[in-house]
Formats: structure tokens, C-alpha cells, sequence
């Protein structure tokens, strides 16, 4: 049986009971080690707090070596472990299917995710659109797929979540040419990179998804004892400071609700300007007031 295991966001402890007793009872664990890391937790903390191995699953491993993984796993029980939920990211889709074809079972066992705990800012989820992921830029690279997204959630009034890049493992240009297998220290995504390459797409598509003045919230170290959530328009926080991984931006959308906008408050010291951002940002994708036909009375 393979076993998806959700970790939660921060600590060794986030896991479930039932997690940690399957965990437990495992011949082999991995851990998936390259959509995301836990706040508080690493690869010793968790072999110290489960009381056995963990071996670490690249990229690589996952989607070129997912056999090895699955090797015995029709008679023996395998746990993959994914930090936050396991279909909190696209992923380990493919790992489920690939076990399916080998006539393997596979179960589940949930966790927090990123894409619920982000509830945490104030802005309810019911109100959310499209998730979209935004990578680093390089001079020649500036994919911009998710601005099509950003537009349609706006059109319709919902925020978007933004998932930023996270490079572990990435080999230079130089190295790879050259065969080495030297690699770069990992690079995390913060929210004034973030904020900047959404303001040079919107420069380039000029189509209007957001301006500047678009208010946002940016999302840090979820689930930790150092969690924090920022209020800003684009333009102040492509100048925000977020600290230490990990981030997630929220753009808003033109329906927000005055219970959000009363929990937002909470994480700006200028209550006023981000309001008079909210209410301007709301003229945007504003449909046209609805024409009624004149009755016509006959008696
Ligand atoms: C591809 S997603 C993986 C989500 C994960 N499987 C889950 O269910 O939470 C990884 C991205 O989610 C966001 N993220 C994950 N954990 C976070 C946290 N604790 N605080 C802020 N953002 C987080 C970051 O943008 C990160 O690059």
C-alpha cells in the first residue's frame, strides 16, 4: 500500500495521530522535499520525532525514479510524506496514477494545506478563484500565465492566491554545462519579488488585470510561531521586507466583505489609505447597473 501522508505547515507534531501510527508501521518513508518546506521542522526533526528513517525524495526521484518508490509496495506499506496537504499541490498526482497502473493501493491521509490555512488572514475562502503559481523571472524567462488567471478572478470579483517559486536543487547554467553536478543554494520566493514581477507583467500586458494601486496581502511563515500577514497595495509592498520563507501573496478581489476588510485593518498601520485602495481597486471589472424595462401598466 502506498500511503500519502500530509505533514500540516510547521511542526514535527503537525501530523495526524493516525499519520504518525501509519508512519510508524512503514517499511520505507520519503519525504517529499521540493514543493515545500515545514516552518519549524527538517529531515532530523522528523527522524528524531518519528524514531526512524526518512529518505529525501527530489524532484528527480519523484518524477523520473517514482518505481523505486513504489518498488515491494504491492506487499510492503510505503509512506510518502508531503509538507501541507497532498493534493495541496499538483504534483503527486501523478505518483497516485503511476501506483494504480502497478495495481497498488494507495490511500491518503489529509493535513492542513497552504490553500486552507490562508483563511488565516481574514479573507474568506469561499471568495478565493483560481490559485495561481508565479516562478522566478531571468532576464529571458518572464513566464506570465498567470496574469490570464489574476484577469478572470478579478472579472468575477474573487482574490487570487499566489504561490511562489521555490528552487532547490537548480544546477547554474555554467555547472550544467559543464557536467558538474554542483548545485545552487536554495532560493524561496518573497513577496517584494513577487510584487515587482507582477508589476513588470502588468507593464508589459497593459491590459489592466491590477495596478499598482491593487490592495493585496502577503502571507509569511503560515502555521508558525512566526506567522505574519501584511496589507498593502502592489506598489508598498514590492518594498516589504517579509523575512524568512515561506510567502504567499493574495490579491484581492473587487467583492470583499466588510467583516474581511474589518480583519484586514489588524495588519496595516494605515487603516485609511488601504481602505480609499480597496474602494478604488472596486471600480474595476464593475458590471454596468442593471437597466430595468419600464412596466407597462394596462387595466
Ligand atoms: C506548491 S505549494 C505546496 C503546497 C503544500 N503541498 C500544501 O498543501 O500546503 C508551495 C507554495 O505554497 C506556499 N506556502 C506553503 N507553505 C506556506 C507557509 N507556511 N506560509 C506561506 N506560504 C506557504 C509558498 O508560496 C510555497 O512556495
Amino acid at each position: 500500500m502506498l500511503y500519502l501522508i500530509g505533514l500540516g505547515l510547521s511542526y514535527e507534531s503537525d501530523i495526524t495521530v493516525r499519520g504518525l501510527q501509519i508512519v510508524k508501521q512503514c517499511k520505507r518513508v520519503y519525504l517529499e522535499a521540493y514543493t515545500s518546506i515545514l516552518m519549524a521542522a527538517d529531515q532530523d526533526s522528523l527522524e528524531k520525532f518519528y524514531g526512524r528513517e526518512v529518505i529525501l525524495a527530489d524532484r528527480e526521484l519523484v518524477e523520473t525514479g517514482s518505481d523505486d518508490i513504489l518498488a515491494n509496495s504491492q506487499e510492503d506499506d510505503i509512506a510518502f510524506l508531503v509538507v501541507g496537504d497532498p493534493f495541496g499541490a499538483t504534483t503527486h498526482t501523478d505518483l497516485i496514477i503511476r501506483a494504480r497502473e502497478l495495481g497498488i493501493k494507495v490511500e491518503a491521509i489529509h493535513n492542513a494545506s497552504v490553500m486552507n490555512a490562508v483563511g488565516a488572514c481574514g479573507l474568506q475562502l469561499y471568495n478565493f478563484g483560481q490559485t495561481v503559481s508565479m516562478v522566478f523571472f531571468t532576464e529571458t524567462w518572464k513566464p506570465d500565465s498567470f496574469y490570464n488567471k489574476v484577469m478572470e478572478n478579478r472579472r468575477i470579483g474573487l482574490h487570487t492566491l499566489l504561490l511562489l517559486d521555490i528552487k532547490v536543487k537548480e544546477q547554474s547554467i555554467e555547472n550544467m554545462a559543464r557536467g558538474r553536478l554542483i548545485y545552487e543554494p536554495p532560493r524561496y520566493m518573497d513577496i517584494s519579488t513577487a510584487c515587482q514581477q507582477l508589476l513588470e507583467v502588468e507593464e508589459l500586458r497593459g491590459e489592466q488585470a491590477y495596478t499598482p494601486d491593487t490592495p493585496c496581502v502577503a502571507v509569511s511563515r503560515l502555521g508558525s510561531p512566526t506567522q505574519s500577514f501584511k496589507a498593502g497595495t502592489l506598489r508598498e509592498l514590492a518594498k516589504y521586507d517579509s523575512g524568512e520563507p515561506l510567502h504567499s501573496l493574495i490579491m484581492l478581489g473587487r467583492q470583499v466583505h466588510e467583516l474581511e476588510m474589518d480583519y484586514l485593518y489588524a495588519y496595516t498601520d494605515k487603516k485609511e489609505e488601504f481602505k480609499q485602495a480597496v474602494l478604488a481597486d472596486q471600480e474595476f471589472f464593475k458590471p454596468p447597473p442593471p437597466v430595468f424595462e419600464e412596466e407597462e401598466f394596462s387595466d
